[in-house]
């Protein structure tokens, strides 16, 4: 056993290729030349696209107009090598086999890397399936081995990404752009203290925690974390603050189940206040005394408890039978 990893060969580079204004020469209009536009568009490059007009897919033609500055359109078919000249890449996306190994063989001869759609010997790179997430990319690829699975195992990945990841990565950018503004230079022993404290950060400080450092937090961070070598954690950084914070998160988390269990409550305690608490209330209020004693009367209106009050007694008791028999519940005490 080796105390290194096994390597498992057969697989292909995957690398993050920085295309900003790289000349990328698309052969091609439909609907996969659009998708390969977009995965262009998206790395900044300046693209020269070839491609009769007469069979443009609709998203071309509008990537075309809304890009202008960044697509060169050529109306027509491809020529020949002249039209790879000063390319740093080459994807076709083009119905016509032929036409493709062409391109191929010219890009070849060009030693510009190329990528036929669909012809994986034609290729020397393959495009995956990519999640785009502010500055986060993912890119599924299965090898060649399927495309669709490829596709359908992206849509899970991109299900379990926590819905902070894009605030979190954003932050982490803004922090350590900030350290390397305090603590300058490549490499050295300042080099390697700063990527330590960094990592600690990361390792300490949850997604969620990462996604909420402002500007003055940050500063906070890196005054009483960086400046000592320590990683204080996101409680000791928001001081007080940090109450504040903890409401608001459970209040995205759960402000639905608060406000229903809320509702739920008001209704719950407005059904009480009506069983209960209006009967007793109206119980200890209408209460007569006769002969010291004092009796207490539920579920007894006012107009009867005035006439009680003002007139004769038992008058007023029998009246009171009279009601009592057809609605409320009674009782009397000596209180
Ligand atoms: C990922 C994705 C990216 C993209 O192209 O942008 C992509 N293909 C996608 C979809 C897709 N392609 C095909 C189907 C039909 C169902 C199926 O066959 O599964 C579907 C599914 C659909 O359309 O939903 C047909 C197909 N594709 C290739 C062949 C030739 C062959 O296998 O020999 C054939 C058969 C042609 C035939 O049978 O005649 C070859 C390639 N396709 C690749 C990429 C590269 C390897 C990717 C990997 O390693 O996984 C590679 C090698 C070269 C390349 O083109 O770069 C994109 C999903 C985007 C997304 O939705 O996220
Ligand atoms: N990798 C993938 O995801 C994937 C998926 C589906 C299809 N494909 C393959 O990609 C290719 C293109 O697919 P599509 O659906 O976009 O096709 P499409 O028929 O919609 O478009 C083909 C485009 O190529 C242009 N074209 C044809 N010959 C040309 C030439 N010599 N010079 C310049 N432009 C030329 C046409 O004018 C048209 O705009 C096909 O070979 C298809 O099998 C790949």
């Amino acid at each position: 056993m080796s105390e290194f990893p096994k390597i498992t060969a057969g697989g292909s580079l995957l690398i993050a290729w920085q295309l900003t204004d790289k000349r990328v020469v698309l052969v091609g209009g439909g609907v996969v030349a659009a998708s390969r536009l977009v995965h262009l568009l998206c790395a900044d490059a300046l693209v020269t696209l070839i491609a009769p007009a007469n069979n443009l897919s609709k998203e071309v033609t509008h990537r075309i107009n809304e890009y202008a500055a960044r697509i060169t359109w050529k109306d027509a078919l491809y020529a020949g090598p002249q039209d790879l000249e000063g390319a740093d890449m080459v994807l076709t996306a083009i119905d016509d086999n032929e036409a493709s190994i062409r391109i191929w063989e010219d890009a070849k001869a060009l030693k510009i890397p190329v990528n036929v759609a669909d012809v994986p010997p034609n290729c020397d790179f393959y495009f995956g399936s990519m999640i785009r997430r502010g500055p986060l990319q993912v890119m599924v690829s299965t090898g060649g081995k399927g495309p669709k699975l490829a596709a359908m195992l992206r849509e899970k990945l991109e299900k379990a990404l926590p819905p902070e990841t894009e605030q979190a990565i954003d932050k982490v950018g803004k922090l350590r752009a900030k350290l390397r503004a305090r603590a300058p230079g490549v490499g050295g022993k300042l080099g390697q203290e700063r990527m330590q404290w960094m990592t600690g950060v990361c390792e300490v400080w949850s997604l969620e925690d990462l996604a909420d450092l402002d500007e003055p937090a940050m500063d906070r961070l890196l005054d009483a974390g960086w400046e000592n070598r320590r990683v204080p954690d996101y409680q000791t950084v928001l001081g007080t603050g940090v109450w504040w914070k903890t409401l608001q998160r459970q209040w995205k988390e759960d402000g639905v189940r608060w406000f229903a269990g809320g509702l739920l409550s008001g209704v719950l305690l407005f059904a009480l206040k009506r069983r209960y608490i209006d009967q007793l209330n109206h119980s200890f209020r209408n209460y007569i005394i006769y002969n010291d004693t004092r009796i207490l009367m539920l579920s007894m209106d006012w107009s009867l408890r005035t006439t009680l009050i003002n007139s004769n007694f038992a008058h007023a008791v029998n009246r009171w039978q009279a009601r009592a028999s057809h609605s409320a519940s009674f009782d009397m005490r000596g209180v």
